[in-house]
């Protein structure tokens, strides 16, 4: 049976703007990429924080038009310690959350998530069930979604293959079905799917404006 007193409070990486989503590069315009990269962030954050069992939302990024984007939609923005790198900014996010409570689950989700419904991060929540947990893209061998042990370390580790390595790691998969937690945005192939699951209001509105919409909206 769940554990109904275990909270999530998740981290959410964010590279500096000129730097992320560098594979979208070329799919829109040079001018609006950054403006993608943050519609998809606040989509993302915004479904995450609706997440019944989800308390917190803390994004790491050092760019300041990253932090001065979520501010300005009432998230939470904290810039990376000393060590650069995802899995230090990671491990820098749990870090800060862990002081905040020592019990509770913690977790890394990704910011490229623009179809994400709160109702499949829930249901992952829910099922993972205070222990170490893992859900793959849609792919198989990336992570959108890593939850820690109650009370544990998250241990990240994340990039190329992580899905592997967090099962490896002694992480439980996540095996149900969830699309729109998988659908991570990393080509106009993914944005397209993204659109067919629905994508986030913000996404969905910045997409369909543009001139050479690249997803046919
Ligand atoms: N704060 C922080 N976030 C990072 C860092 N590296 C990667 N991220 C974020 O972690 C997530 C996955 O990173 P990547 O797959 O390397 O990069 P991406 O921006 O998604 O896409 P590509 O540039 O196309 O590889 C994205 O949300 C990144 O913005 C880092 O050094 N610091
Ligand atoms: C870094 C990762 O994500 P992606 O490369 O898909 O953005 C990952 O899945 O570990």
């Amino acid at each position: 049976m769940q554990n109904r007193t275990v909270q999530t409070d998740l981290v959410v990486p964010v590279k500096a703007l000129p730097d992320a989503k560098s594979r979208l590069r070329g799919v829109v315009r040079p001018e609006e990429h950054a403006e993608l990269v943050l519609a998809v962030l606040v989509d993302t954050v915004t479904a995450a924080a609706e997440a019944d069992g989800v308390r917190r939302v803390l994004v790491v990024s050092s760019d300041p038009a990253v932090a001065s984007v979520l501010a300005a939609e009432g998230f939470e923005c904290v810039p990376e310690g000393r060590s650069r790198g995802l899995n230090e900014a990671l491990r820098h996010g749990a870090a800060l959350l862990r002081q905040s409570d020592r019990a509770g689950q913690i977790g890394a989700l990704q910011a490229d998530l623009p179809a994400l419904r709160s109702t499949d991060l829930a249901e992952a929540v829910k099922t993972a069930d205070g222990r170490r947990a893992f859900c793959a893209d849609r792919q198989t061998t990336g992570t959108t979604l890593l939850l820690s042990a109650a009370g544990g370390p998250l241990d990240p580790r994340f990039g190329v293959g992580s899905a592997r390595a967090h099962a490896a790691s002694g992480a439980i998969a996540l095996t149900e079905s969830w699309p729109s937690l998988r659908c991570d945005v990393d080509t106009a192939e993914d944005l397209a799917v993204a659109r067919d699951l629905g994508l986030g209001r913000r996404s969905a509105e910045l997409l369909c404006a543009m001139a050479a919409c690249p997803i046919d909206c």
